[in-house]
């Protein structure tokens, strides 16, 4: 199976992507950048222009209750009247599968999303993850050959977006359609999927595997998703780690070529150390990964002036993505 999109939503949109049997393809890209409009079109919810060839099928030309997508958004709608059992039920249903066999499948997805024992309740007698659950499970029991998740997870707890996320990894990995998974997080875009898609400003700004996204991030968003930072030097962007940039409250006399004048703009813990962002004093914010212990002795607190520096042979150069 093939899926190749080329798409345009005027004023809002122009994305392309080609993906196969199997792959999950993360979408992600700043607030406003089209994600939720490109997973609309798709899904026959926004007007596009263009093409989305499913199987050698143009779907932006069949009615978007033909689709067959199936769709899990933040604002999940599941049917308020029905219980979760017939809201997962109601695609194998509408499909003219037998009651009988209908609700047997949809009891078994449920108890594969963990949520078996909830089958009698309607949505709101549901808690936001639970029927986050459901929906997931009624979007895979339609059998779609396309699956559209707009933010899963978003605005579930930790502990219940982490058990989801490991559960719907797992059923992603068996899944044999192709799915486009819109996400903030990059532990999500790299970890899940097979494809990552970066939206900016209504364009495509990256398409690529996870390795050369996360090695080699095209805009400065991807990067900070990615937890690098991005410099760029003419035609080339220049990557390097948080943890590789080094923090003093003086000029640095060393050989570092690249040195940055700047002011502590926000400090947050990250994992064992401290990650500062450094607001430079003509460049862009950089951030810096320090000790608890050096915090505490160069007094880098938010306002404090520093200096930040990184070997050359910690960067890596690499062609910038043309614009
Ligand atoms: N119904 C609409 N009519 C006109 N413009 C819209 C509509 N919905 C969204 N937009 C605009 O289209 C652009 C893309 O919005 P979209 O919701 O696709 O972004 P997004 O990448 O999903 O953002 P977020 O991460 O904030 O959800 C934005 O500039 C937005 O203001």
């Amino acid at each position: 199976m093939s899926f190749d999109v080329r798409l345009t939503v005027p004023g809002r949109l122009e994305a392309g992507l080609t993906a196969a049997d199997g792959d999950v393809v993360a979408v992600i890209g700043p607030n406003g950048a089209g994600k939720s409009t490109l997973v609309r079109a798709l899904a026959g919810l926004v007007q596009a222009d263009g093409h989305a060839r499913l199987d050698g099928v143009n779907l932006l030309r069949v009615p978007a209750r033909d689709r067959h997508v199936g769709l899990v958004f933040q604002d999940q709608m599941l049917f308020p009247h029905l219980t979760a059992r017939d809201n997962v039920a109601f695609g194998p249903r509408a499909r003219g599968v037998p009651r009988a066999e209908a609700d047997a499948a949809a009891v078994a997805w449920l108890d594969r999303l963990g949520v078996a024992e909830l089958a009698g309740r309607r949505p709101r007698q549901l808690s936001g993850g639970q029927a986050q659950r459901v929906a997931i499970a009624r979007a895979l029991a339609a059998d779609p050959r396309l699956l559209l998740l707009d933010e899963p997870m978003a605005g579930l707890d930790v502990g219940v977006a982490t058990s989801l996320r490991l559960e719907l990894s797992a059923h992603l990995a068996e899944f044999t359609g192709v799915t486009l998974l819109v996400t903030h997080d990059a532990i999500d875009a790299l970890t899940i999927a097979s494809h990552v898609l970066v939206v900016d400003e209504g364009r495509v700004a990256q398409f690529g595997t996870p390795l050369e996204v996360s090695q080699q991030p095209a805009t400065d968003h991807v990067a900070r998703l990615v937890g690098l930072n991005v410099l760029r030097r003419g035609d080339l962007l220049r990557a390097f780690s948080p943890t590789a940039v080094t923090v003093d409250v003086q000029e640095p006399h060393g050989s570092a070529r690249n040195r940055w004048p700047g002011r502590v703009a926000a400090v947050s813990p990250h994992g064992g150390t401290l990650r500062l962002v450094v607001r430079t004093t003509d460049g862009p914010e950089l951030i810096a990964d320090v000790t608890p212990a050096a915090a505490t002795e160069l007094g880098l607190t938010p306002g404090r002036a520093v200096w930040l520096s990184v070997k050359e042979s910690s960067v890596r150069s690499y062609a910038a993505a043309p614009a």
